[in-house]
């Protein structure tokens, strides 16, 4: 199983949303930007990594929020969100062809990547 996390980061009311990219796995669904764990770094530390490389942002990792188990076809994966802030730092999407700072409540107007439902689910209650 592969352990992926994700940053929920929060600007005000807005939290930021990122689409993943043409020719990536799960091209055109919107995610929360993150990714794999490498070996001898924590969680946190990941996300933080993730972050500045896709998005070239500075972010703080506030609290872990939820967590998903998902099987795609040929992966298993652990997703692993966190409610972050933004620490500094302008956007500059090198992964990812769009983002979008939204109101909880527009979460269902974006087509998430499966793993993310039920946290998509959880934010929206
Ligand atoms: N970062 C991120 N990845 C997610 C989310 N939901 C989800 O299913 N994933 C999946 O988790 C994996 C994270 O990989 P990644 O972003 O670090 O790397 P990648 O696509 O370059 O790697 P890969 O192509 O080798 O799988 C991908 O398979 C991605 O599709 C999410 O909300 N955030």
């Amino acid at each position: 199983m592969i352990t992926v996390t994700a940053a929920i980061i929060q600007k005000g009311a807005k939290i930021l949303i990122t689409r993943r990219a043409p020719g990536k796995h799960l091209a055109g669904y919107w995610e929360f930007p993150g990714g794999k764990l490498d070996q001898n770094e924590t969680e946190q530390e990941c996300l933080a990594r993730e972050i500045q490389e896709e998005l070239n942002i500075t972010i703080q990792v506030d609290e872990f929020y939820r967590e998903n188990i998902h099987q795609y076809a040929n992966k298993q994966i652990l997703l692993k969100a966190f409610k972050c802030s933004l620490v500094s730092g302008d956007i500059i999407l090198r992964d990812h062809d769009k983002m979008a700072w939204i109101n909880n409540n527009e979460l269902t107007n974006y087509e998430f990547a499966p793993a993310d439902i039920p946290i998509v689910k959880a934010l929206l209650e």
